[in-house]
């Protein structure tokens, strides 16, 4: 039975977030043929009284399953078609056509082309959301796990590109249902940038220089990302700067910070509960904290990235280029699309300078002596993230520095969630942030 197959095949999915909870129950909630073989599917998925729902292309194979898609199978004759280039090519059709099948509805943005012809691969880091790249030409995201509403990386990449806003990859489409009565996006297309490398490869090559250089610093040795940090850093308030003009801005009064920090604190009591590892180090973002509540001033909100690190930026040959303005995966979504202070994203990349410094240390037999070029490196880039930051019109003030502190913190310690429950052998990277 089709429930049964599915159940069994999901939970050993990357993207299936009830991993190690039993299923109570599993529902399709909705079945839509998109072309023959390939029905969209809708599935309900019950665990301790939750419920959520995710999408899944279902490909129907008369005959046996060919051996490019074996990997795939799921039951008898049923396979996950995001693999099956022969099907999936009615997405971008759909798209191009602005089609209505049934409850879906396929769009694209106005004035442009989509060409249907490329053929899709699934993109090798398959995590929370599956992406199909078309030829060279189009990333395709299909958000697995759904949650009602419009997606933020939509809204706010479809309202840049309409201000034609530089450093995001251009939108050409999306997938959209409704559900519990709400407009909901199920996937977006993209520009995929064939020619670019994400910045935490960038940022690792560069500390990987340094770690086997006999240079005295940094800044002499042959993998210096200085002058990329700082371009980063001016991209970073640009888009900024765009966001605050598409979208309402707002202030948080000093009232409000309060109430910022009241729930940073719950925050971090929550995640030492979780992570004991933690509690030896609280005592540093409760200092942090108390000091923003104690000087608490009006601070300027707008709509932020809200998950800003190195692997969420790309350096194509001209340009940094920002993706997934998604905000934090598993938070609610009224959260991610709320105003905060665009410091938020500051301290998210000042955290991965710091993440990219100290990762490699992990297994490297010359840990302790390569430790202050690690902290070197990472103040280096940090710097030069923050000069380029305010050179692009980034606000950053003297006042602000107290804020911008308690942000960091307040971010090591959802990694070190993050880390516990995704990747424990790195949870010292974000304990090491409250030692200084
Ligand atoms: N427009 C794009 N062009 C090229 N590669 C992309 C593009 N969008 C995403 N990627 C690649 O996919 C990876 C994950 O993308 P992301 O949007 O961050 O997905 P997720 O929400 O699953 O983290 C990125 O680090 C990058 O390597
Ligand atoms: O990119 P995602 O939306 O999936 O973000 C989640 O996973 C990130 C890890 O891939 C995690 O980022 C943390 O690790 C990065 C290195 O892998 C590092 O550059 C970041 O600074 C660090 O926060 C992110 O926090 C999480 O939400």
């Amino acid at each position: 039975m089709l429930t049964e197959l599915l159940t069994g095949w999901m939970t050993h999915q990357r993207w299936f977030a009830g991993k190690g909870r039993p299923i109570d129950g599993l529902a399709v909630d909705s079945d839509v043929e998109l072309a023959p073989g390939l029905r969209h599917l809708i599935v309900s998925v019950r665990q301790n009284g939750a419920r959520d729902r995710y999408q899944i292309l279902l490909g129907c194979c008369e005959s046996d399953l060919p051996d490019r898609l074996r990997h795939a199978q799921i039951g008898d004759g049923l396979y996950d078609a995001a693999h099956d280039a022969d099907l999936t090519g009615v997405l971008l059709e759909a798209m191009s056509d602005g089609r209505d099948i049934g409850p879906l509805r396929f769009r694209h943005l106005e004035g442009v082309h989509i060409d249907s012809s490329p053929r899709s691969l699934v993109l090798g880091a398959e995590q929370s959301n599956t992406s199909l790249v078309y030829g060279e030409t189009y990333i395709c995201k299909l958000f697995r796990r759904l949650i009602p509403g419009v997606n933020p990386e939509l809204e706010i990449v479809n309202a840049l590109a309409l201000r034609k806003a530089a450093h995001i990859a251009q939108p050409y489409g999306w997938i959209e249902t409704d559900l519990d009565g709400e407009p909901t996006t199920l996937a977006m297309t993209q520009e995929f940038l064939s020619n670019a490398n994400d910045g935490w490869a960038l940022a690792l090559a560069s500390v990987r220089d340094l770690y086997a250089s006999m240079e005295e610093s940094a800044s002499d040795a042959g993998g210096d990302f200085s002058a990329e940090s700082f371009r980063l850093g001016t991209a970073t308030a640009e888009v900024h700067h765009e966001m605050a003009a598409a979208f309402p801005t707002g202030v948080m009064d000093a009232a409000e910070v309060r109430r910022m920090v009241d729930d940073q604190r719950r925050k971090l009591e929550q995640a030492v509960a979780e992570v004991p590892e933690l509690a030896e180090h609280a005592h540093v973002a409760e200092e942090a904290y108390r000091r923003v509540a104690a000087v608490a001033h009006d601070v300027p909100v707008q709509r932020v990235h809200g998950d800003y690190h190195l692997g969420q930026v790309m350096r194509t040959p001209t340009d940094w280029i920002v993706l997934d303005f998604e905000g934090e995966p598993g938070q609610p979504l009224a959260e991610r699309r709320a105003l905060s202070s665009p410091l938020r994203d500051v301290a998210g990349m000042l955290r991965s300078f710091d993440y990219a410094a100290r990762h490699l240390l992990a297994d490297h037999d010359a840990a302790e002596d390569l430790l202050p070029r690690a902290v070197e490196w990472a103040e280096l880039n940090r710097s030069s993230f923050l000069a380029g930051y305010s050179a692009g019109g980034g606000r950053l003030r003297g006042e602000d520095a107290v804020l911008l502190r308690s942000l960091e913190l307040a971010k090591a310690v959802y990694e070190v969630v993050y880390e516990a429950r995704n990747r424990p052998s790195w949870l010292p990277i974000p304990l090491a942030a409250f030692g200084h």
